[in-house]
């Protein structure tokens, strides 16, 4: 296929990276023992465009390069770009591509969110006419994997806009990253956006769930404190569900069960952990397989035999998995153990079991890989193979004997090593050494930290026959591993279909090793959200101090809770536990807490100021604006938002006047919302609500010492009380006592400046007003709720009920009035002493 010339990045793109990421070149990863990092390293390219319509229809071409699965979707979005922007986030994108239409002569709206909310993208503009829905289509035609789930055509057929983005992303892929698909080999998937939680990005960093805000590199995250996977793609699959947990729940309620099984069968658990520990990266290694390769060099023959022997590895490694998991009971376990059990997989090891030698095996070292390589193929293939080999195998037996010769005629304990790029070298250590000049026989002499290196003239001819030796070699098993690689080629489906398992059992396995390490509870699914000591899986996991468990508490009837409490106290770990616990369950693990009970969440909102800084564009205010605003347009009944601290950017009244509002129209909802602030105001105007909760954080105060703060970091009911806690931290933080009297004066009299104001102006006596008629309003629908007195009945105590109240409301007013009279006089004493 042809380069077109307008696929190259158009002049004025937004690139921040620059390097291509072709596969071809890699190899699979190897893992070692224990947990498996990164996860995320932009893998994917997505193209993207809008339809043209009056509704926002966005389709999307995603390609994961490392793993050739394709995804497609599209859906309507609304005018913020919600759920593209979501779904970008989640992607990780290294480039996006859009229609030069959407870049020039000004960014459309899409490009211009995408700039702001995901800086890192590198925004691709490639002509319009790229974005062909027909050909999107015949390119699916063409390239899809022949699998045993079904056809993607039937599902996007009518969908012409991630059609028109899957045509421009091949193409893309095709020119400028180098890489041939062969016929039938990428695995399309069409993925309907419902069916997972949504976190913006803006949420997945304030809560940390993948990357921590003061070191990026530190593993102080959801996804840290969860990965205990042994592969690669087990951390890849904890990576993308942590930013997009599912939410229906049969998906979580199989997950549970299976961690269930996993952590009550010890010698299951043992068997599977063991087996997962051995696995390359799959999905790297059938890519690999599948990208058809332009240049065929002695590299390539090469990497075709590394390919052989990792495969022969994997599936020996699918048969231990099979074994430890023999008689599993669950529904997830035994999908998993049926996929791994397919014929056509023991079919592909028959195959290669008749090409390569039984011993091969797959080895992390280099020189023990490159042995394997040399004797992969067995004897008898080809007889000048053998002969080649023959060479390999006595030139290496030279250099051991060469080296032996040297250490006894210098009488220096000399040391073969090897390195790929330039063979066998010699090294001895600087004691072994003791000051002496090394021999002048021995040349480039490099010396190093604890040992010097060198090499001989003879060394170097070694290498060269070796190395002449192995090209021969490689050449010559290239055309039976080439054979061998075609017929593993035909089976791409099923060997995709047994690495998205080994990633699922080890996502499980990740979650049942959680739990035995931690002391957790299987989460219930209802209307409510109750969790019983509840503790943030990432403090818990990461500070060294004892973390206070705390209650958690949210229904239809109470679906606002407002937490007051002093500076310290543990008002945001709370609201961040809150989001967190909720995140964990709905990913099918095993909760941090003595009981459990999780209501669905399909959106999770944060307003939490944590990375004000990182957005230098836009001021810390502006910034807490936009992301309220964001909450508010979007928020849906089985949405879960946290807010902290809203409003403090700007002048205390405005500053409660937002918050304030921004609360009410939260409570109107059947959202569960968590507000934590300084207000005191606001919790107590809130209050009124029949369903808003009143918590708060205490604090020890010893008598004794006024300053000395203990904070108990527990959870009460109720608003906090006490309000000089800044005062005392002032104090505790070493100011002196002059400007600490200073401040308490002026603290003093501005409290009662403003409690005079309010209580005689228009707004205080409103907002009285209105909290009486809010009390009213929920003891009508409460006394609806529990009577059954008959209609007529009702009304006339309701009629009773409403008489009460308003003697009640004329009794407030009047004492109102004569608090006023009050408080004027005492502020005016106060007056000379500011
Ligand atoms: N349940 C807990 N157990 C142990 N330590 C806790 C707990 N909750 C919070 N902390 C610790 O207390 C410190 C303060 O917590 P946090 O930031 O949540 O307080 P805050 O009330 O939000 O403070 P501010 O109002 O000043 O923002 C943190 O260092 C945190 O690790």
């Amino acid at each position: 296929m042809g380069r077109p010339a307008t696929l190259s990045r158009s002049a004025g793109a937004t690139s921040t990276n620059t390097t291509s990421k072709g596969t071809h070149s890699r190899r699979p990863g190897t893992t070692t023992s224990g947990r498996t990092s990164g996860a995320s390293e932009g893998s994917f390219i997505v193209a993207i465009i809008e339809g043209r319509g009056i509704a926002t229809e966005i389709g999307m071409a995603a390609m994961d390069l490392r793993s050739n699965e394709f995804l497609l979707l599209q859906f309507s979005d609304s005018p913020t770009y919600t759920k593209a922007i979501h779904k970008l986030f989640v992607l990780n994108p290294s480039e996006v591509l859009v229609s030069l239409t959407m870049m020039d002569p000004v960014k459309s709206k899409l490009t211009a969110v995408i700039s702001e909310n995901l800086p890192d993208v590198d925004l691709v503009p490639i002509s319009r006419k790229y974005f062909n829905d027909n050909l999107g289509m015949e390119y699916i035609k063409q390239y899809e994997l022949d699998s045993a789930g079904g056809s993607v055509v039937g599902s996007v057929s009518e969908k012409v806009y991630c059609l028109a983005a899957t045509a421009a992303l091949l193409k893309y892929i095709q020119s400028q990253q180098n890489i041939m698909f062969a016929n039938r080999s990428v695995r399309f998937k069409y993925e309907v956006m419902e069916g997972s939680m949504m976190i913006d990005p803006s949420t997945a960093r304030n809560l940390e769930l993948v990357i921590n805000l003061s070191n990026p590199r530190s593993s102080h995250t959801l996804f840290g404190v969860l990965n205990h996977t042994c592969t690669p793609m087990g951390a890849r699959l904890l990576r993308t569900n942590i930013l997009q947990p599912p939410c229906d729940l049969p998906t979580i309620m199989t997950r549970l069960d299976a961690v269930r099984e996993l952590t009550e069968k010890e010698e299951l658990f043992f068997g599977v952990k063991e087996a997962l520990k051995n696995f390359l990266d799959c999905d790297a290694l059938i890519t690999l397989l599948v990208h058809n390769q332009k240049n065929v060099n002695v590299r390539h023959a090469e990497q075709a035999i590394n390919n052989v022997i990792s495969f022969k590895h994997t599936l020996t490694m699918i048969e231990t998995l099979r074994h430890a998991l023999t008689g599993v009971e669950n529904v997830l376990l035994l999908a998993i153990h049926k996929t791994l059990c397919q014929p056509r997989l023991d079919l592909i090891k028959e195959r290669i079991y008749e090409v390569i030698n039984d011993d091969v095996t797959f080895q992390k070292n280099a020189l023990g890989l490159r042995n394997q390589r040399c004797y992969a193929i067995k004897a008898g293939f080809n007889g000048l193979l053998d002969v080649a080999r023959q060479t390999y195998k006595e030139t290496t037996n030279d250099v051991y004997d060469m080296v032996t010769s040297y250490s006894n005629q210098f009488d220096l304990p000399i040391k073969v090593s090897f390195n790929p790029a330039y063979g066998f070298y010699l090294t001895i250590t600087r004691e072994q050494l003791q000051g002496r000049e090394l021999p002048l026989e021995f040349i480039n002499v490099e010396p190093k930290k604890k040992f010097t290196q060198f090499t001989t003239l003879k060394l170097l001819s070694y290498n060269d026959r070796i190395q002449e030796s192995l090209t021969e070699v490689y050449i010559m098993s290239d055309k039976i591993v080439e054979e061998l690689l075609d017929e593993i080629r035909k089976h791409a489906a099923v060997l995709y279909k047994a690495s998205e398992c080994i990633a699922l059992l080890d996502l499980s396995m990740s979650f049942a090793h959680m739990c035995t390490i931690s002391d957790c509870v299987r989460p219930e699914f209802t209307e409510t959200l109750a969790i019983k000591r509840g503790r943030h899986p990432i403090k818990e996991a990461t500070t060294s101090n004892m973390f206070v468990p705390n209650d958690i508490y949210a229904s239809d009837g109470a679906n606002m809770q407002i937490i007051t409490g002093p500076n310290m106290s543990g008002k945001s770990t709370y609201l961040r536990q809150v989001a967190l616990l909720t995140i964990v369950a709905q990913l099918g693990s095993y909760v941090p807490a003595a009981y459990a009970s999780v209501r669905l969440t399909d959106k999770l909102f944060s307003r939490i100021g944590m990375d004000d800084s990182l957005q230098a564009n836009s001021s810390t205010f502006m910034l807490e604006m936009k992301e309220t605003a964001f909450i508010l347009q979007n928020v849906s009944s089985k949405s879960l938002v946290v807010i902290d601290e809203l409003g403090r950017g700007t002048s205390t009244n405005d500053g409660l006047g937002i918050t304030f509002a921004v609360c009410e129209q939260l409570a109107k909802t059947k959202a569960f919302t968590f507000v934590a602030t300084h207000f005191q105001e606001l919790a107590s105007a809130m209050e009124a609500y029949p369903n808003v909760a009143n918590l708060h954080f205490s604090v020890d105060v010893n008598p004794e010492d006024q300053a000395a703060v203990q904070c108990s970091y527990t959870v009460h009911d109720g608003i906090s009380g006490d309000t000089a806690y800044g005062l005392r931290l002032a104090k505790l933080a070493g100011f002196s006592d002059a400007v600490l009297e200073r401040a308490r004066d002026v603290s003093h009299h501005l409290r009662t400046k403003i409690a005079a104001a309010r209580a005689n102006s228009k707004a205080g006596r409103d907002e009285a007003q209105h909290v009486l008629a809010l009390q009213l309003a929920r003891a009508l629908v409460q006394a609806r709720r529990a009577s059954k007195l008959p209609e007529p009945q009702l009304r006339k105590y309701l009629a009773s009920l409403q008489a009460e109240y308003k003697t009640k409301m004329a009794a407030t007013m009047a004492t109102k009035t004569a608090t006023t009279t009050a408080t004027r006089s005492s502020a005016t004493e106060n007056e000379s002493g500011v």
